[in-house]
């Protein structure tokens, strides 16, 4: 099994000796150093593309090659590691910050395995966003690779980066008379070759840890049923943060820290009526009624029906009644008859008080994305769709309301290349401040001017995936950088 890995002490590498080394081979080399897993592996035109975009004109002209090669040599390496914290969003519109706190240092206290672990679990409030509780996560940890292998997909791996066990959905190939209890290595089919029910896989895989395997081989394939429950229970994870599954489902949401930013970017107040028009799974939905203390109205568009119940179930485990959920296409949901007057989808224009326009995107920010196959052809496609559903955003809102555009991708073609031309195609829309402002600013590239940049909010992770000493920075500090590739921009209609 082919595989590239494990910890090696990253801080050895400073940002010195980076700055010291003017060579882009040099960088490449230093910033593979620093590096658990190697740097994300995409079709060579993509990352070509990319390259284009982190070393444009603009951007050369402000930080020099050196710099920007840095950072995109960073971007692709951070890209393919998960973040060094977790973060969850406490329903602080059910019980206060402190309890929600102290509730969940309980429940996972009750999960350790050793007295070290549970002196270790820090569960700390993030200084400005009142709703939110971050975890440390502790790795790469000096894990052994075992000779018995199960290998799982992409999707899955992801998910037991970020603490999740392994689910027998997820599970592709495992050894042949694998049985509970056996003690098992857990690697991640990388280019996604793995055929389901293989015995052994000798592909592009990545370690993620060892566990412990609660299903035996024939009940993960051979079932007449779909396999449900874990498959296997990580013992010994690569990257270890605490399992979420079933904690405190009402009180604690697993969600990525500028995710939690945009709710409070968009300032949802109680009674007004709202429009999340791309909504599913309903995370920055059942944040905006949480907001707004469940009142109001709170209107969910989706356009994949199969989404919509996530969207219900969320809203329902939070305890959240003011969301209203329609499986509908957002690019059509203005209606056509201004007159007309109906619960549901289309609106007339200027129906809502504030627009969330959480767009699709090609989701290039993702942590941690070891590989992707999309083609150049895939990643160009959305910015058309979104340029779409914005016509639709802007007619929806009313005068003096809010409209706030975020992507979970780093291309300029979504985001700052999208502002430019928002502003361009709608004189009634103004670029406003936002509170708060964690992330870095918008990136040059776009002919945005410094002003507009500033108003932007874009989390760059290669800003600081320095892999600071954890024992010296606060983790708030670290956290506020180190997070997924994100983008945030508010608008107010005049
Ligand atoms: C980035 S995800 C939204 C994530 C969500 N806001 C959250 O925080 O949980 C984008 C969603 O938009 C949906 N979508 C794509 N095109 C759409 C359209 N034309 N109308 C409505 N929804 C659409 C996708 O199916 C996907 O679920």
């Amino acid at each position: 099994m082919s595989s590239k890995r494990v910890s090696r002490d990253r801080s050895a590498v400073t940002y010195a000796e980076l700055e010291a080394n003017s060579t882009v081979h040099n960088v490449e080399v230093l910033v593979d150093e620093m590096s658990v897993f190697p740097q994300i592996s995409l079709r060579p035109e993509v990352t070509e593309h990319l390259k284009t975009i982190f070393l444009n004109k603009e951007l050369l002209a402000a930080v020099g090659h050196h710099e920007a090669e840095h950072r995109f040599q960073k971007l692709l390496a951070c890209l393919s590691h998960p973040p060094s914290y977790t973060c969850v969003r406490a329903s602080t519109h059910l019980a206060p910050l402190e309890e929600i706190r102290h509730r969940l240092e309980e429940e996972l206290k009750k999960m350790c395995s050793s007295p070290s672990e549970e002196v270790s679990l820090q569960i700390l409030p993030h200084p400005r966003l009142p709703d939110v509780l971050l975890l440390p996560v502790d790795g790469p940890r000096p894990v052994k690779q075992l000779s018995s292998e199960v290998v799982v997909g992409a999707q899955c791996g992801t998910a037991v980066l970020r603490g999740a066990h392994v689910f027998a959905p997820g599970i592709l190939a495992s050894p042949k008379y694998m049985k509970v209890g056996d003690v098992i290595s857990v690697f991640s089919d990388l280019e996604g070759k793995c055929t389901r029910g293989s015995l052994s896989f000798q592909g592009k895989t990545a370690y993620l840890g060892n566990g412990v395997a609660e299903m035996d081989r024939s009940s993960i394939f051979c079932s007449d049923e779909p396999v449900r429950g874990v498959g296997v229970r990580m013992t010994e994870p690569l990257y270890q943060s605490p399992s979420f599954d079933g904690v405190l489902p009402n009180l604690v949401f697993l969600q990525n820290l500028p995710s939690v930013v945009v709710g409070h970017v968009l300032g949802p107040r109680p009674g007004e009526r709202i429009l999340d028009m791309c909504a599913a799974p309903g995370g920055k939905t059942c944040h905006i009624a949480a907001l707004m203390g469940d009142q109001g109205e709170v209107v969910a568009l989706e356009r994949i029906r199969n989404k919509i119940d996530r969207i219900r179930q969320n809203a329902q485990t939070l305890n959240l009644s003011c969301i209203k959920t329609y499986c509908f296409n957002s690019t059509k949901a203005v209606s056509s008859d201004p007159t007309q007057e109906t619960e549901g989808p289309p609106f007339p224009p200027e129906s809502f008080d504030r627009v969330l326009l959480d767009a699709p995107c090609s989701g290039l920010g993702q942590r941690p994305n070891m590989a992707s196959t999309w083609s150049l052809k895939e990643i160009c496609s959305y910015q058309p769709l979104q340029r779409k559903l914005f016509h639709a955003a802007v007619r929806l809102l009313k005068k003096g309301g809010v409209l706030v555009y975020s992507t979970c991708t780093v291309t300029l073609a979504e985001n700052e290349e999208q502002v430019a031309w928002a502003l361009d195609a709608f004189p009634c829309l103004t670029l406003q401040p936002q509170e708060p402002h964690i992330g870095a600013e918008g990136m040059l590239g776009a002919g945005l001017s410094p002003e507009q940049l500033r108003l932007l909010q874009r989390f760059s992770p290669e800003l600081s995936w320095e892999q600071t000493d954890p024992t010296t920075t606060p983790l708030p500090c670290r956290a506020d950088g180190d997070t997924i590739g994100f983008f945030i921009a508010k608008f107010l209609k005049n």
